[in-house]
C-alpha cells in the first residue's frame, strides 16, 4: 500500500489550505557578518500576537516579548531540523523576530527551508510574516579561516581570529602553543567551543538584541551534551589557570619588590581571564535558566530512539537544563485500510509509545505526537503545515 493512502484525508485538505495561505512577503536580503564592527539592530520588535484559540502549550511559548531560547535535539534523523524550523516559522508568523541557529556540523536548515542559508552569517528566510533569520554555525569554515590566517600570519593570525570570536583571552593563555599545528588535529570540543563563542555573541551583541525568539537546531545527542557541559568545563579550567597565574604573579611581584620599589604592575592577563570566566558563567546560566531556556527532545516511536531520548533527558537534567516536552515524530496516523505492513508497524509504534509512559525520565514530560505525513516536509509552506500539527 502506498504511503500516500496513510495520510489522513482532513490533514491533506489542511495542507493544501496551508500552502495557499502562506504569506510570500519578502525581506531585504541584508546579511550581516559576525565580525562586523558596526552594531545596528536589524529591525525593531513588533507587537507580538498571542493566539486566543486552544494553543495551550504554544501559547506559553509565544507569549511575552522577553527573549526566549528553545533548543531542539535528539537522535540523528528523527526530525530535529523540521521541528526546529517549523517552530521558528510559527514564532515569526506570530510576530516574533526570530533567529534559527544550527549547531549541527551537518547542517540541514537550507534543505529544510529549501533556501540557501549557508555562509555562517545571518541570512533572512523568505516567506514569513515577521523577520526570520537563519544562521548555520560552521566550525569547518571557521577552521578553514584559522588555517588561512595561520599560513599567512602564523600564530598571530590565529590569535586575531580568536579575538574576533570573543575567544582572544583564551588564545593569549595558550601562549607558546603552536596554534596552527593544533588545528591540524582539532581537539575534541573545538566545534562546541566555536558554537559557544557564537552564543556569547548573542548575549553581548546589539545586533542580536532584536530577536525575541532563538531556536537552536542542535547536533545529534553526543555533540549537544558536550556543547552544554563546555561552559562548566572551561570555567573550571579558567579557575585553575587563574590560581596558577596568581601564584606566579605573587612570586614575581615579591621578586620585583626586592629590586624595584616602583608602582605595582596591573595584571592584565588575570583581568582578561576573569572576563572570560564571567562570559562563560553567563552562557552556563543561560542554558540553565528555566525562565528563558528550554530543551525540547525530539524522538520517533521506536524503542531504540526512546531509550536514547531517556539517556539524553537524564544527562540534561544532570546539567540542570530545563526539559518539559518530548516530541514523538513520525507517528503513523490511524488507517482504515487492512494493509498488513501498516497494521504491524502501527502496533510496533504503539508498543514503543507505551515504553514512554513507563520510562522514569520521560513519563513526566509533556508528550506531543506528530504524525508521519506522506510528503517530505520542505520549504516554508511545508514547515508552516508541520508547525500547525506540532505546536498547538
Ligand atoms: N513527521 C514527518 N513526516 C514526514 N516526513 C518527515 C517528518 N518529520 C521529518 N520528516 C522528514 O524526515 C527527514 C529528516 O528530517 P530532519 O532533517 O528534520 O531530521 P534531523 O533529525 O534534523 O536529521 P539530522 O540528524 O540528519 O540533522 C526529512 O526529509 C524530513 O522532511
Amino acid at each position: 500500500m502506498a504511503m500516500a493512502s496513510l495520510f489522513h484525508q482532513s490533514s491533506k485538505t489542511h495542507f493544501y489550505f496551508a500552502l495557499a495561505n502562506v504569506s510570500r512577503r519578502s525581506f531585504s536580503t541584508l546579511t550581516t557578518s559576525f565580525n562586523s564592527r558596526t552594531f545596528k539592530p536589524l529591525f525593531q520588535v513588533r507587537a507580538v500576537t498571542t493566539p486566543t484559540e486552544a494553543f495551550v502549550g504554544f501559547n506559553e511559548m509565544v507569549s511575552g516579548t522577553q527573549r526566549k531560547y528553545f533548543m531542539l535535539g535528539g537522535k540523528g534523523g528523527v526530525g530535529k531540523t523540521s521541528c526546529a524550523a517549523s517552530l521558528a516559522v510559527k514564532f515569526a508568523n506570530h510576530g516574533h523576530p526570530t533567529l534559527v541557529v544550527s549547531t549541527d556540523p551537518a547542517h540541514s536548515l537550507s534543505d529544510s527551508f529549501d533556501q540557501n542559508l549557508t555562509g555562517g552569517a545571518l541570512v533572512p528566510v523568505q516567506g514569513v510574516d515577521s523577520p526570520l533569520y537563519a544562521l548555520e554555525i560552521s566550525p569547518e569554515r571557521t577552521r578553514e579561516e584559522f588555517h588561512a590566517a595561520s599560513q599567512l600570519h602564523g600564530d598571530k593570525g590565529v590569535k586575531n581570529i580568536m579575538d574576533s570570536m570573543g575567544l582572544g583571552m583564551l588564545a593569549e593563555q595558550l601562549g607558546e602553543l603552536k596554534l596552527g599545528e593544533l588545528l591540524d588535529t582539532p581537539p575534541p570540543g573545538l566545534d562546541e567551543a566555536i558554537a559557544i563563542s557564537k552564543v556569547m555573541q548573542f548575549l553581548e551583541s546589539k545586533e542580536y538584541s532584536a530577536f525575541s525568539r532563538i531556536v537552536f537546531d542542535t547536533a545529534p545527542t553526543g555533540h549537544t551534551l558536550r556543547l552544554l557541559s563546555l561552559p562548566d568545563f572551561l570555567d573550571a579550567s579558567i579557575g585553575k589557570m587563574m590560581k596558577l597565574k596568581k601564584k606566579i604573579a605573587s612570586a614575581t611581584s615579591a621578586l620585583k619588590s626586592m629590586f624595584n620599589k616602583g608602582e605595582p604592575q596591573r595584571d592584565d592577563a588575570s583581568d582578561k581571564l576573569e572576563q572570560l570566566r564571567e562570559r562563560m558563567a553567563k552562557v552556563r546560566d543561560l542554558f540553565r535558566d528555566s525562565e528563558t531556556t528550554e530543551f525540547i527532545i525530539v524522538t520517533i516511536p521506536t524503542v531504540m530512539a526512546i531509550n536514547e531520548s531517556s539517556r539524553l533527558c537524564a544527562s540534561l537534567k544532570k546539567e540542570s537544563v530545563s526539559v518539559r516536552t518530548l516530541i514523538v515524530n513520525q507517528v503513523l496516523p490511524p488507517s482504515t485500510s487492512e494493509c498488513k505492513f501498516c497494521v504491524m508497524r502501527r502496533k510496533d509504534q504503539m508498543r514503543a509509545l507505551e515504553t514512554i509512559t513507563k520510562d522514569p525520565e520521560l513519563a513526566s514530560l509533556k508528550i506531543i505526537q506528530a504524525p508521519l505525513v506522506d510528503v517530505e516536509i520542505r520549504g516554508v509552506a511545508g514547515l508552516k503545515f508541520m508547525g500547525d500539527l506540532v505546536w498547538k
